[in-house]
């Protein structure tokens, strides 16, 4: 059994990890911080792990986190680079859902996150963590920055047509126009998130710049091999959970005679977690809702010379845990699927 520590396991996604572990076969909680609730039973602050969650969380301390094979930071960002070292130290792996292990350069960092990294050599060493792109080095990784939510969906809605330096659409114009439910902003309490400020309303934030525009380019410019430039415009719709990303590329001279719908699935046939739906679809964020799969489509319309990529995938999900858990596996050598093995929520 693999010895599970989280930190931060009263938020959105520090509990989705509780739920995806509670039906893990090869994987056991044995530690769960929380700095406000410690002492308190997991079960009674959320009823729907009684009976499958029989620990209480406890502070951050690291002596419990040390007796685990891997700790999961569902932290704010900056919380993990503090304590990563001395677990790592302790043979313990660490798996960030924040973004303290994503961007390669501190300077970047700091811009963005408005904090000094202050683990700045475990930089190199840490794995970006999305299983499509780097399997084989998350396997043998003991330090993970987990990929974002955003990141995730447009990041695997233009693999197929950037990896390995393809000339077939221009990487200088790309546009993702993403959107996002609430549980995006995490369980504290904020004006933006209330039932009243946020639903029966959509609006787009972060137009000037947002934080997951370096770490999509970055992402990006490696799986292609060359510098790629995005325009990257989120938006806060009124749903709990789900993200929906629309993404547009323009085909260039090598990409006219391409199949795109047959480039997508051919991609992606033996990705557990990619469904390519038929040429046509629009994929629905319900579709996805608890699972860890991410749904694309891809269209061209009138065989023109734009590309439109639709991608969905649930934000607590693909877009955090459930990926974490896919990255855990693969760590520790167990099958990829194991614990999330779920079929979605409907309605
Ligand atoms: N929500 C989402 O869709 C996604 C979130 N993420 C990332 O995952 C991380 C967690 O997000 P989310 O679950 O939404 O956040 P929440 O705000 O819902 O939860 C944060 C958790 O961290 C704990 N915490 C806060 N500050 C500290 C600290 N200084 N030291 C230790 N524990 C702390 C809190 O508990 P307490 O204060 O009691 O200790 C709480 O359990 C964030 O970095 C976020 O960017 C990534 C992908 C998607
Ligand atoms: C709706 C909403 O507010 N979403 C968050 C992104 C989600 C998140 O927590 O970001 P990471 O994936 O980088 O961890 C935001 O835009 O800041």
């Amino acid at each position: 059994m693999i010895k599970v520590g989280i930190v931060g396991g009263t938020g959105y996604t520090g509990v989705e990890l509780l739920r995806l572990l509670a039906n893990h076969p090869g994987a056991e909680v044995v530690a769960v911080t929380s700095r406000k609730e410690a002492g308190m039973k997991v079960a009674e602050m959320f009823p729907s792990l009684r009976g499958r969650v029989d620990v209480a969380f406890t502070t951050p301390d690291e002596s419990d986190l040390k007796q685990c094979d891997v700790v999961f930071f569902a932290t704010p960002h900056g919380v993990a680079m503090a304590q990563a070292r001395e677990l790592l130290q302790a043979g313990v792996k660490v798996i960030d859902l924040a973004a303290d292990f994503r961007l390669k350069d501190p300077e970047l960092f700091a811009q963005w996150y408005a904090m000094e990294h202050s683990c700045t050599d475990l930089l190199a060493e840490a794995v970006y963590g999305l299983p499509e792109v780097n399997r084989e080095a998350i396997k043998a990784a003991r330090l993970i920055g987990m990929a974002g939510c955003y990141p995730t969906s447009v990041q695997l809605g233009l693999l197929p047509l950037l990896e390995g330096g393809k000339q077939y659409i221009d990487s200088q114009t790309l546009i993702a126009d993403c959107k996002s439910g609430v549980s995006g902003a995490g369980r504290k309490a904020e004006v933006g998130t209330l039932f009243a400020e946020a639903g029966d309303n959509f609006k787009a934030y972060g137009v000037k710049g947002h934080r997951h525009s370096p770490e999509i380019e970055q992402g990006l410019s490696t799986i292609h091999g060359a510098p790629v430039k995005l325009t990257f415009v989120p938006h806060l719709t009124p749903m709990i959970r789900g993200i929906h990303s629309t993404i547009y590329a323009r085909i260039q001279p090598a990409g006219r005679d391409v199949d795109y719908q047959q480039l997508f699935e051919q991609r992606f046939a033996a990705e557990p977690f990619v469904d390519v739906l038929p040429a046509g679809s629009c994929p629905e964020t319900r579709s996805v809702r608890g699972s860890n799969t991410a749904r694309i489509a891809v269209h061209r319309p009138d065989n023109g010379d734009l590309l439109i990529i639709l991608v969905v995938e649930d934000n607590l999900v693909k877009g955090a845990s459930g990926q974490a858990v896919q990255v855990m596996n693969l760590m520790f050598g167990q099958p990829e699927n194991a614990g999330l093995d779920i079929v979605p929520l409907l309605p």
